[in-house]
């Protein structure tokens, strides 16, 4: 499938916030071509999620998808999650550090402080509400992706 350009740190589309996908959208072959180029790119950037601004589209779409990796070796192994409309409902008061990287900011690392566990209301690409709870790992990832939707990238969190 189509692999598409990722936007770079210091590009203005990182720092906007996105729009949220209309109604109308839902189900749409745009919308669901968007989802599938995401996950592409995400995979062959060999990344564990991604958001669509990203891939240059302001709007509230980000895929999740953990597995181990060798900062996380026990992390779960996700079928990739497509998430319109993501809303975290709730955050735990514990919180973790652990080690963060990021497509559009090549050649970094570090530590950033998250809930350990979330409670997550979004949207199926079929328009379905659906609501989730990640912990660990999932729940830094999507934390990280939700970020990129409110123009945030994770060196602007580090300890
Ligand atoms: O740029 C992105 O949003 C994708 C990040 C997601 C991520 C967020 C938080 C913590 C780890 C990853 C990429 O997956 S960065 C590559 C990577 C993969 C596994 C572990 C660490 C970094
Ligand atoms: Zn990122």
């Amino acid at each position: 499938s189509v692999i598409l350009p990722v936007a770079q740190r210091g590009e203005d589309i990182l720092r906007l916030k996105a729009a949220r996908v209309a109604d109308a959208e839902f189900n749409s072959d745009w919308l669901m071509q968007l989802a599938s180029a995401m996950i592409a790119t995400m995979l062959e950037r060999s990344g564990v999620g991604i958001a669509a601004p990203q891939v240059y589209i302001s709007k509230r779409v980000i895929i999740v998808a953990s597995r181990p990796n060798l900062r996380y070796p026990d992390a779960p192994e996700m079928d990739a999650v497509v998430m319109v409309n993501p809303e975290i409902l709730e955050f735990s008061q514990a919180t973790t550090l652990g080690e963060e990287g990021c497509l559009s900011v090549p050649n970094e690392r570090g530590q950033v402080q998250r809930a350990q566990s979330i409670k997550v209301l979004y949207h199926t690409l079929t328009g379905e509400v659906m609501e989730s709870t990640f912990e660990g790992f999932p729940a830094r990832i999507v934390q990280h992706e939700i970020d990129h939707l409110n123009g945030i990238l994770f060196v602007d969190r580090l300890s």
